[in-house]
């Protein structure tokens, strides 16, 4: 059985495409392991895992960059995000948020699933369509949630892994605060790095 990797774009995953030789698309077979590109946001990575996952792979790699709330986690550096919840889903009552499982719809977290030790900080991290970039948005996401990371498509993979009873890791590298939005200070370059070297050794290690 085979290991899919999970990524919103493919410039995420620039240096494995390199490294491994991977041919040009969104959705390469090779030897051990597969690799989806499925665009960015839960809408579109939900999509492609729709049309892609399925009983042949044993596990589903979730790879990108993440924006971190917590200031304890240096930029460039990697997580394993083990919990993550769809943070704009619900409904608004006035100054207060309602979840969709306060309204009886069922969960809004999921968790990761997988034997592997990764030897990386456990976190939890909540999944956005809008990268949040007001103060008092942030502060009340912090609030209510106390995330350590944020990303586009998270909670996505976790939840069609959990509907698919597929085992799943997410491993994200931190390229910018949370904040309002300052694009200078976002090292991309360097959470992209670090994470395709991370991902390298640990495909070829699996292998
Ligand atoms: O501009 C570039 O060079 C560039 C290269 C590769 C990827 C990007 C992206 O903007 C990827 C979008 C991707 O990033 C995640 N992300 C990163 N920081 C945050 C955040 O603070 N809040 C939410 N999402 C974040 C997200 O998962 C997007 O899919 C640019």
């Amino acid at each position: 059985m085979k290991t899919l990797v999970v990524a919103a774009t493919k410039a995420e995953l620039t240096f494995l495409y390199q490294h491994f030789n991977l041919q040009e698309g969104d959705f390469i077979e090779d030897k051990n392991f597969d690799v989806l590109i499925t665009g960015v946001g839960m809408v579109a990575t939900a999509f492609a895992l729709g049309k892609h996952l399925s009983s042949k792979y044993k596990l589903v790699l979730n790879l990108g960059i993440a924006g971190a709330f917590d200031r304890g986690l240096k930029l460039g550096s990697l997580v394993n995000i083990t919990e993550d919840t769809f943070a704009e889903l619900g409904a608004e009552d006035g100054e207060h948020f309602l979840t969709i499982t306060d309204l009886g719809f069922g969960e809004n977290t999921y968790k990761s699933n997988s034997n592997v030790n990764l030897n990386l900080p456990e976190v939890s991290g909540i999944t956005v369509n809008r990268v949040s970039g007001n103060e008092k948005n942030i502060r009340n996401l912090s609030e209510r949630l106390n995330p350590k990371t944020e990303s586009m498509e998270g909670a996505a993979v976790l939840f069609a892994c959990k509907q698919e009873k597929t085992d799943c890791l997410q491993v994200r590298s931190i390229s910018n605060y949370v904040e309002p939005r300052n694009r200078d200070k976002w090292k991309i370059g360097l959470a992209i790095k670090n994470l395709n070297d991370w991902a390298i050794a640990f495909l070829s290690d699996m292998n």
